[in-house]
Parts: C-alpha cells; sequence; structure tokens
C-alpha cells in the first residue's frame, strides 16, 4: 500500500475523500485502520478502500502512516504498531499539540515523522495545512507528502514552533465559520428568505470573500471598505459588529484553540 490511515473518523475520512477525487492513490493503493469491524466495513463500502481492524496490518503494510487517531490515543497506538515500522517509512501524524520529539520518544527509535495540521474542508479539495517534519525526513519525502495533502487542498511549511497557531487559524477555523455562516443565514431567514436558500446565499457570499482575499491579494480591510457606501447599509452592519467585539471575540476564541493545543 501506497498510504494508510490508522483510525479513520473525520478527518480521515475527509483527507482520503480528498486523495481519491484528486486521483493522487487509486482505492487500491490505501488502507484504512479502526476498532470497530463494523465501522469499518461500512467505510470500505462508502469509500472502496480496504479497511481492518488491525492497525499492525495497516501499519506493516504501508509506505506511509497517517496516524489520524484522537491526540489522547496516540501514545497507545504508536506502542501496537512501532515494532513493525521500519526506519523507511514515513509516519504522518495530523493531532493537535503533539510534538514530533513526543511521538518519536513513544516509537522508541529514530523514525521519520511529518508533523501536519490539516483541516476538515479537504473533503471538497479545499483543505489547508501546515507541515513540518523532523531531520530524518529527506527532501524528496517531504515533497511527496506535501504534494499528497496539495491533492485535498493548500499547503505551507512552517517551523514546529507555529503549527499551535496553525490550529488556531485553520485547523480549528472552520468550526467558527460554520457558525457565522449559521448565524448570517438565520439572519436572512429573519428577512424572509427560505431557510435552504438562505445557507446558499451566507455559504457563498463567505466563499466568494475568501476567494476575493485569495486571489487579488488585496488587504481584507480594503476590500472591507469598498463594500462600505458612505452612509449605505454596509457600515451600519460594521459599527454593530465593532461594538459587539466582533474582531475581539474572534482574536479571542482563536487563541483559546492555540492555548489548548500548546498544553495538550
Ligand atoms: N476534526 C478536525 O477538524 C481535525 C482533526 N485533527 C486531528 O485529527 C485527529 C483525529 O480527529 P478526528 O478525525 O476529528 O477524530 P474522530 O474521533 O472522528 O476519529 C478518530 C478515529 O480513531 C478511531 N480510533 C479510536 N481508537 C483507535 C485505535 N486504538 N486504533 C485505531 N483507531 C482508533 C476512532 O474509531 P471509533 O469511532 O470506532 O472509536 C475514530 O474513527 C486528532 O488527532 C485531531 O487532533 C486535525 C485537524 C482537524
Ligand atoms: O478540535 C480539535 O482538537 C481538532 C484539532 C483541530 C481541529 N480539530
Amino acid at each position: 500500500m501506497e498510504i494508510g490511515f490508522i483510525g479513520c473518523g473525520n478527518m480521515a475520512k475527509a483527507m482520503i475523500s480528498g486523495i481519491l477525487a484528486e486521483g493522487t492513490f487509486t482505492k487500491d493503493e490505501m488502507i484504512a485502520s479502526g476498532p470497530s469491524e463494523d465501522k469499518m466495513n461500512q467505510i470500505s463500502e462508502q469509500l472502496g478502500i480496504t479497511t481492518t481492524s488491525d492497525n499492525i496490518k495497516a501499519a506493516k503494510n504501508s509506505r506511509i502512516i497517517v496516524l489520524s487517531v484522537k491526540p489522547q490515543m496516540y501514545d497507545k497506538v504508536i506502542r501496537e504498531i512501532r515494532d513493525e515500522v521500519g526506519k523507511d517509512q514515513i509516519v504522518v501524524t495530523i493531532a493537535a499539540g503533539l510534538s514530533m520529539e513526543t511521538v518519536e520518544r513513544s516509537f522508541g527509535k529514530e523514525t521519520k515523522i511529518i508533523r501536519t495540521m490539516p483541516n476538515t474542508p479537504a473533503l471538497v479539495g479545499e483543505g489547508m495545512t501546515g507541515m513540518c517534519m523532523n531531520p530524518y525526513v529527506e527532501e524528496e519525502e517531504a515533497r511527496e507528502v506535501r504534494k499528497i495533502f496539495e491533492s485535498f487542498g493548500k499547503v505551507e511549511i512552517v517551523d514546529e514552533k507555529l503549527i499551535d497557531a496553525v490550529v488556531g487559524v485553520s485547523g480549528s477555523s472552520p468550526a467558527y465559520v460554520y457558525m457565522f455562516i449559521e448565524a448570517l443565514a438565520d439572519a436572512a431567514v429573519l428577512g424572509g428568505i427560505p431557510r435552504e436558500k438562505a445557507y446558499t446565499f451566507a455559504a457563498q457570499a463567505v466563499l466568494g470573500s475568501a476567494k476575493m482575499v485569495l486571489e487579488t491579494k488585496e488587504h481584507p480591510g480594503k476590500l472591507k471598505d469598498a463594500v462600505c457606501s458612505p452612509a449605505g447599509t454596509t457600515i451600519e452592519a460594521v459599527r454593530v459588529l465593532e461594538q459587539k467585539g466582533l474582531r475581539s471575540a474572534v482574536i479571542e476564541a482563536a487563541n483559546a484553540a492555540v492555548e489548548v493545543s500548546r498544553n495538550m
């Protein structure tokens, strides 16, 4: 197998779907493992990849091993598979709060580790991943894993000390953005728009705004100013958002996520 996922929950499924949609690997080149045989059979039916309830089988047979369990499960899972992981295999972590040093300590030997922080929009090919690697990883190997992650979105190589900040800005942030979309859609419903259409209006406005930032490379403040007509509707909404502390709420919220990741 080219790639094996140990643990196949929300994040692994998003990544696998993204990889398959892009054709980076075929179904036959991927394996995933998890504790529940029933759940793994369901995933095999849904995604068409090989699944197993045996983590050792998934680890032993994969060139690249993605540890996609909750951070609290890492040590247990690594102890289970470590004797089967050779020095040529690449271990990719996606957990918040777990340093490469901690992961290497659990392996108890020199191990090629690539630490990443992806996000769930990988499912639709619009993920954002922060990535770093330890010195045992060859440049070519890092390039390959980067390419895999680029098959479902954008990738930035960062220093490991910045990964906690990546959790705040992109790992966790889809949740805050969904809350914003939900609230905007509620306001649309209040204004008389049917609920289903309200989500389209709200989500498309967020998507388009994000695209404007990425594609025009203009400062977001400048783009905001261009929407605000003098004495118009938007500046009134901006006034209320400032009054209610939107910016401060977002900064405090993202920083709270960063702090949890730092202290995990
Ligand atoms: N969700 C997100 O947006 C993001 C998550 N992450 C990271 O991804 C990792 C996984 O998160 P997420 O996908 O949300 O979590 P999930 O709970 O959805 O997935 C974890 C999976 O691990 C399985 N599992 C539990 N115990 C074992 C075991 N002993 N061996 C193998 N598999 C096991 C679970 O199976 P079962 O359900 O049967 O118990 C479950 O399917 C975390 O480390 C998190 O920090 C990173 C970026 C974004
Ligand atoms: O909530 C979490 O801990 C994980 C990490 C980033 C997004 N979800």
